[in-house]
């Protein structure tokens, strides 16, 4: 290996068998953040069967270097290349656990290597892939196991498994230990260095110093991303000036102190296959997508949402209590009165409508902003965002669709509709749909889940504005009653007071009472829901927009 043009000794000899190809070659990759430099200027080579650790302060850009090289950060200058070429040649394991608490160790592999298996792989190899990892990693005995329950040190286990079942040449791991007691970081970094052994090229950014004898290569940085001494471990105390370890980190902070150098001064011989650049930087190196991409998300969502049981129960539950509430604030028996009941009808569906689509959008406004960053590991190696938005919508459809039904059967139970009651349920559904994929676009475009929710009465606020009930159409200035056919709620108004057959019970009445044109509940049902599934697909549309730009490194 050598970084920076600091050239590192031949380690054959440590090494038991010498480095034979290189798997990684970054050429002065530098990281800025406005005017702010997070990583200098870096050049660094990584080959087969070496284990490399780069240490360094807290905030000295150790993160940004490892994001750099796995290209999920974009570089100021320089390129990265690896032997695989596509990014999935590198994994890639962050600082924190990027795991699904609902799944079992087992599932958790199983789903991750089938998103990462190459095209043309086969079933058998992918679960091949998972027992050996489960093998590798000491995981055995834990596969039935949830997620949520196991110990932190089984939890980063799994974390390396999750990259591992891709086969990557190159494991990059963002403090792997921390939190770690002194023995099971030790554990680790046995691990790490069979991993090595093995015929990978293994970097891992550490606070601690007590394994780096394990390591090849030690890679000191100071703040700012500068490389201070690149060498094998036994050579850094003296080339940085210091008396033991200990000082290191002093050392590293203070910046008045000239950089070390390595011991020795022989290149190491790896040979270079071919090179391509490595990282999703604009889907130059991004993988095929893995064959059943789709099927494997939708079934990882939809046992994610099961075993959800809370989640599910607060989802469920509030819908026909919503309902019974809709239903006893009007008077008893009023829709099916001669005179009264249409009139309370344009009510009743005013109301259908905005529980309808209040319940979607709140179902879906944090599926995925809450695992943001899941989906940016799993884009990065090859998952699409179109899949990603998809499983989520398709998961979200039987859930939307229950609590529809039970809002509008526990409204109508106690309130009867005179006519088209399934009708009414139906519409719900479909307004409950396209309402979740408004909530999943909205999820897709914030950054925080907090921000999704406090985003949320921006979508919900026009529905009832735009849907005609409160404000007739007919009466606003003309720009807004275009936009309102570009609203869910004026549709769902439409759709669910047609089945109510509110045009004809309302006749000349329904221009003079509600201010509504006549012919507005006249609307065909497959108008209305065409015009309803149009909304929600254009928002799944926008929210796989929004997904690729903001994962796009
Ligand atoms: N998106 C960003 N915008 C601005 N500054 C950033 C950004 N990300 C990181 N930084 C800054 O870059 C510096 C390096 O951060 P980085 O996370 O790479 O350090 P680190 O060595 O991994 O730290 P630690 O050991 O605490 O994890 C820090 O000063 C941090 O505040």
């Amino acid at each position: 290996m050598s970084v920076s043009g600091l050239p590192i000794p031949d380690q054959s000899d440590r090494l038991g068998s010498p480095p034979t190809a290189t798997l990684l070659v970054a050429e002065g990759v530098s990281v800025r953040a406005g005017e702010q430099t997070l990583v200098q200027p870096t050049s660094l080579t990584l080959a087969a069967g070496e284990l490399v650790a780069v240490i360094g302060p807290s905030g000295a850009g150790k993160t940004s270097l490892l994001r750099a090289l796995a290209g999920t950060l974009p570089l100021a200058a320089g390129r990265v290349q690896t032997a695989g070429g596509a990014a999935g040649a590198v994994g890639f394991v962050p600082a924190d656990d990027l795991l699904h608490d609902e799944l079992t160790v087992f599932e958790e592999l199983l789903f991750a290597a089938r998103l990462r298996a190459p095209a043309g792989g086969d079933g058998g190899d992918v679960l091949a892939r998972v027992h050996e990892v489960i093998d590798d990693l000491r995981l055995t005995g834990l596969e039935e196991a949830r997620v949520a329950t196991l110990s932190k040190g089984q939890r980063r286990r799994t974390s390396c498994g999750v990259e591992l079942v891709g086969r990557p040449g190159v494991l990059l791991l963002d403090e792997p230990a921390a939190g770690l007691d002194p023995g099971l970081e030790r554990r680790l970094m046995i691990m790490l260095r069979r991993l090595a052994d093995e015929g990978r090229g293994v970097l891992v950014a550490t606070h601690s110093t007590a394994s780096l004898h394990r390591c090849d290569t030690v890679v000191a940085v100071s703040p700012g991303g500068i490389v201070r001494y690149a060498g094998p471990p036994d050579g850094m105390v003296a080339a940085l000036g210091v008396e033991d370890l200990e000082e290191v980190y002093d050392a590293l902070t203070d910046d008045t102190r000239p950089a070390g150098r390595p011991a020795g001064g022989t290149p190491g011989a790896a040979a270079r296959p071919v090179l391509t650049p490595a990282g999703g930087g604009g889907g130059s190196g991004r993988m095929a997508p893995a064959p059943g991409q789709l099927p494997a998300l939708l079934a990882r969502e939809a046992i994610c949402h099961l075993r959800d049981r809370r989640s599910l129960a607060i989802l469920l539950g509030q819908a026909p209590v919503i309902g019974i509430a809709m239903a006893v604030v009007l008077p008893r028996g009023v829709l099916g009165d001669q005179t009264f009941g249409p009139f309370y009808g344009v009510l009743f569906a005013f109301m259908l409508l905005t529980a309808s689509i209040w319940l979607g959008v709140i179902a879906a406004c944090r599926q995925v902003v809450s695992q943001r960053a899941i989906i940016e590991r799993e884009l990065a190696v090859g998952v699409r965002p179109g899949g990603y938005l998809v499983a989520k919508a398709l998961a979200l459809m039987p859930v939307v669709a229950l609590q529809t039904l039970l809002l509008a059967g526990a409204a109508m139970a106690l309130q009867p509709v005179p006519q088209g009651a399934p009708l009414i349920v139906g519409f719900c559904i479909v307004t409950g749909w396209s309402a979740a994929a408004m909530g999943l676009w909205l999820s897709a475009a914030a950054r925080t889940p907090d921000q999704a929710t406090t985003s949320v009465p921006l979508l919900l606020i026009p529905q009832l504005l735009f849907a005609g009930a409160l404000i007739p159409i007919d009466k606003m200035i003309p720009p807004l009653k275009v936009l309102t056919d570009a609203v869910l709620g004026r549709w769902a108004l439409a759709a669910i007071g047609g089945a109510m057959g509110l045009d004809e019970r309302l006749g000349s009445n329904l221009g003079a009472v509600t201010g509504l044109q006549s012919g507005f509940f006249g609307e065909k049902p497959l108008v209305a829901l065409a015009a309803m599934a149009a909304i929600g697909a254009a928002f799944l549309a926008l929210g796989v927009r929004a997904l690729g730009r903001e994962n796009r490194p």
